[in-house]
């Protein structure tokens, strides 16, 4: 399996394709990593150094490895934090490529925006362009519940609020929908829930919470999520394999008391992990 996996990359640390590359290498899938920023580290901290590439650096890349002429072996795009909305639109563009070279490609979006404690966190005009441009064309998408929020337009409190926007986002193009740290309702305090919804169809995976706060989880999930799904063609099951995979990840990290989650000590987590947790049809 072959993926184009295009967002951001830092160089300490494990965020963008720093957090998703290596996840999906470990289970044995070529990645063509192509990166939309390259920072010192993730913006958590506050500070970071580095550039922003831009639109025509990104098609450069994705020209370049047309020429080799390996694009109808491309199974799937990946995408996660883009800079800015010109690399969104190289993003698409790219993702156009690979599906006329093959149709049955995959495209992934995770529509990265912000979270329920830091609010929007990308550029202004990102979270735009992941609604009305980006989501529309993905076959699979992975917000978290605020992003979820934010491309459905309603305030999510309980699982049935959850579901109805799941749907309402289904309803504007991706198939497949994964929504991360979903907190409702239902949901016990020391608990923290995964939803995913494909076909009319919902599955919850609720796993402890650890008490530990980082980034890049999500972008390990998105990408660990795209590649069980591709294998599966199922979101119940792709589900099932990604959450208990970031979940041993994350607790490693909990133990260890990291700052940077532990994507190489942790790394037997993504072939064999060493809790699975029940997947729930709802
Ligand atoms: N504190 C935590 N305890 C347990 N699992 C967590 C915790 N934080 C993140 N996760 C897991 O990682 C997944 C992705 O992380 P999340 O924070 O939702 O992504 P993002 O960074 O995109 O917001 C969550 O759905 C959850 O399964
Ligand atoms: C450069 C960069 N990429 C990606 C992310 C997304 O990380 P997460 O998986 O926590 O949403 C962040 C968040 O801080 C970031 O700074
Ligand atoms: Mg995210």
């Amino acid at each position: 399996m072959n993926v184009l996996s295009i967002q951001s990359h830092v160089a300490y640390g494990h965020v963008g394709n720093a957090s998703a590359v290596f996840p999906m290498q470990r289970l044995g899938v070529e990645v063509w990593a192509v990166h939309t920023v390259q920072f010192s580290n993730h913006t958590g901290y506050g500070a970071w150094r580095g550039r922003v590439f831009d639109g025509p650096a990104i098609e450069e890349l994705v020209e370049g490895i047309a020429e080799r002429g390996v694009l109808p072996t491309c199974d799937g795009v990946l995408s996660g934090y883009m800079g800015s909305a010109d690399i969104g639109t190289a993003i698409l563009r790219a993702v156009a490529r690979v599906r006329a070279a093959n149709p049955a490609a995959l495209y992934c979006c995770d529509p990265v925006i912000g979270d329920v404690g830091r609010g929007v966190f990308v550029r202004p005009g990102i979270p735009e362009f992941m609604r009305d441009h980006a989501v529309p064309a993905a076959d699979l998408i992975t917000p978290n519940q605020f992003e979820l929020d934010y491309l459905s337009g309603i305030e999510i409190r309980t699982l049935a609020d959850a579901k109805a926007a799941v749907a309402a986002v289904q309803a504007s193009g991706p198939k497949v929908v994964l929504v991360t740290s979903l907190h409702t309702e239902e949901t016990p305090d020391d608990s923290i829930d995964m939803l995913a919804g494909e076909g009319g169809r919902f599955w919850r995976l609720r796993t402890p919470r650890l008490s530990l706060s980082v980034n890049g989880a999500g972008d390990a999930t998105a990408a660990l999520f795209l590649v069980h799904y591709a294998r599966s063609r199922s979101a119940g099951e792709a589900l099932g394999a990604a959450a208990a995979s970031v979940f041993g990840l994350l607790r490693r990290t909990a133990e260890a008391g990291a700052r940077e989650i532990l994507t190489v000590a942790a790394q037997d987590e993504f072939v064999a992990p060493s809790r699975t947790f029940p997947v729930e049809a709802v």
